[in-house]
């Protein structure tokens, strides 16, 4: 079969303009055997958050609950792909999990030629509190860790599940929970995380976790917040990224240093929350 094409991104060097969004260039390596890992990381520091997603014009980043919706053209999913490199990790909640079975790796080198090694590999983690995600549903994710192309996911929990370890081996606590409504306390997640060596992680949904995260007492927690604007509306009935307000009279989240990238047919915004 012939070599695809090499997408755009690659070819324009796209990466530079995204290079203030990113965090630190990796340095450290989450390891196979957490045996290895010390039990908790010396640094307090926080991991870097990119917040990002592929969205309509209608704020929606599917069609309906439950079912994968492609929105971005091949320029800005190569795009992903590389974010997905320049990370540790990479956290979707269980709804995405679910609907999408996804994959979560990095699937293009720099030059967009290969697929990276698992060096460059983020680790996926599903944020599901209540653990209800049987983890046979995202084969996905099991079956790239065995062949080698991705990290074996890791699930993020409250504090009030019990682990069963025989089933339950890599498991992240999230705090306590007491719902949706609350969500989560992103502070005690993101030290959990950095405590298994997490320096870096991209949030990509679904749009639970990002309005979550977009709430105001929760923005402080995002380093930059990178969007793919897809040319196309869904309409009526799709899955929504607009975070709750709480205060009418203010915007509630208005970006700071935005770049607008054209990648195909599609826009990137990329920016930060305060
Ligand atoms: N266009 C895009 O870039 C993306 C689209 N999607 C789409 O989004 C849809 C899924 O979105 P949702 O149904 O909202 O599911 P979700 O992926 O946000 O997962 C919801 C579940 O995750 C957990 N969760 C999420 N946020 C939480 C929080 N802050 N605190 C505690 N627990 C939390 C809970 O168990 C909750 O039931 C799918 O259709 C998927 O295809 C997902 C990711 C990216
Ligand atoms: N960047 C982007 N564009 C879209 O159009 C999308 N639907 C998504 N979805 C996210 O990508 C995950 C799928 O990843 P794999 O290709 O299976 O590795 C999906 O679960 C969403 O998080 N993203």
């Amino acid at each position: 079969m012939p070599p695809s094409p090499v997408p755009l991104f690659f070819a324009a060097d796209h990466q530079l303009q995204l290079s203030d969004y990113l965090p630190l260039p990796r340095t450290t390596y989450l390891q196979e055997n957490t045996a290895e890992l010390p039990p908790s990381h010396p640094s307090t520091q926080l991991p870097h958050v990119t917040l990002t997603y592929a969205t309509s014009l209608d704020s929606q980043i599917s069609l309906q609950p439950g079912l994968q919706t492609v929105l971005s053209g091949p320029e800005s999913k190569a795009m992903t792909h590389f974010l997905r490199s320049q990370h540790d990790a990479i956290l979707v909640g269980r709804g995405t999990a679910e609907a999408d079975n996804p994959g979560l790796n990095s699937r293009f080198s720099d030059d967009g030629q290969f697929a990276v090694g698992l060096d460059r590999q983020p680790r996926p983690f599903v944020l599901d509190p209540r653990k209800k995600l049987d983890p046979s549903r995202t084969p996905k994710l099991l079956e790239n860790a065995a062949a080698g192309i991705g990290r074996a996911p890791w699930w993020i929990i409250s504090d009030s599940e019990d682990v069963d370890q025989t089933i339950w081996t890599n498991v992240v606590r999230a705090g306590p929970y007491a719902g949706s409504e609350s969500g989560i306390d992103w502070e005690t997640l993101l030290n959990n995380l950095a405590a298994t060596g997490v320096r870096s992680i991209m949030i990509e949904g679904g749009a639970t976790v990002i309005n979550d995260l977009l709430k105001a007492k929760n923005q402080k927690w995002i380093s930059s917040v990178i969007v793919t604007i897809a040319p196309t509306y869904l309409g009526d009935g799709g899955v929504i990224v607009s975070p709750p307000r709480s205060n009418a009279a203010q915007n509630e989240a208005r970006l700071t240093q935005v770049r607008w990238i054209p990648l195909g047919q599609d826009v990137v915004m990329a920016g930060k929350i305060h």
